[in-house]
């Protein structure tokens, strides 16, 4: 589904954050993106979003080489792929059903068209009873889970998740890791970048380490 081949990627004049990278997500697959602080995980996420380009080697994604895809182009690819931010990234003034709704309505969907199933999205991860609230009154583990809700409402193949669990206990982490989970099994593939040691022993999936701008793959 993604492929990269001696990607390597530096910001501006600075030094190669990302160096020789080779590497695929094969579909329905689930990882840990890992790695010290700085590492370059949340860059790596960035060329898997297709909102930055390396400055060498070769991206594909969805079959596609990202060098040659046309501005107009990229969003539509960009919908195969939902993103969850560690820093949520909600709408305080819209409630939790609207927040999910958003990115369809954005694109003019008529709501009696997928009202039900952002409802029923909300109940799979755990909200059916917080649907008309703000985001300010929901607690850390809440608004996660609506960012969440959020990047599936377009049933993307790929969810990228940057440190979801940064900001909840370590049991809520446990139950958004288990929604991860569940929603690989569903046929999603899932790449969760985390510092978070505890949270990968307790699933045995593909991890790829991040060290001085280098992958390894255990
Ligand atoms: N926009 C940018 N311009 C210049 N340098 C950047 C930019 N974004 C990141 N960097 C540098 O690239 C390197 C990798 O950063 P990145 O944020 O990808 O690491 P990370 O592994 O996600 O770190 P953390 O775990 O602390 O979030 C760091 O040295 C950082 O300073």
């Amino acid at each position: 589904m993604i492929h990269f081949e001696n990607v390597g990627l530096r910001y501006g004049m600075g030094p190669e954050v990302l160096r020789d990278l080779t590497f695929d997500i094969p579909k329905e697959s689930f990882q840990f993106l890992t790695g010290p602080s700085g590492a370059g995980k949340t860059t790596l996420m960035r060329l898997l979003f297709m909102s930055l380009q390396p400055t060498r080697g070769l991206v594909r994604t969805f079959g596609r080489d990202i060098s040659t895809i046309g501005r107009e182009e990229l969003p539509l690819l960009r919908r195969r792929i939902g993103i969850v931010f560690q820093d949520f990234r909600l709408l305080d003034h819209l409630t939790t059903y609207e927040n999910v709704a958003l990115p369809l309505r954005v694109r003019g969907k008529d709501e009696t068209s997928y009202r039900s199933d952002v409802i029923e999205l909300l109940k799979w991860v755990g909200l059916g009873e917080r649907v008309n609230v703000l985001p300010p009154v929901l607690s850390g583990g809440e608004k996660q889970r609506v960012a969440i809700a959020r990047a599936l409402i377009d049933r993307p193949e790929l969810l990228l998740a940057d440190e979801p669990t940064g900001n909840v206990d370590p049991p809520m982490a446990r139950r958004i890791l288990s929604l991860l989970v569940q929603l690989n099994k569903l046929g999603t593939a899932v790449v969760i970048a985390t510092h978070d040691l505890t949270l990968m022993d307790r699933f045995e999936a593909r991890r790829m380490i991040l060290a001085d701008g280098r992958l390894e793959i255990i």
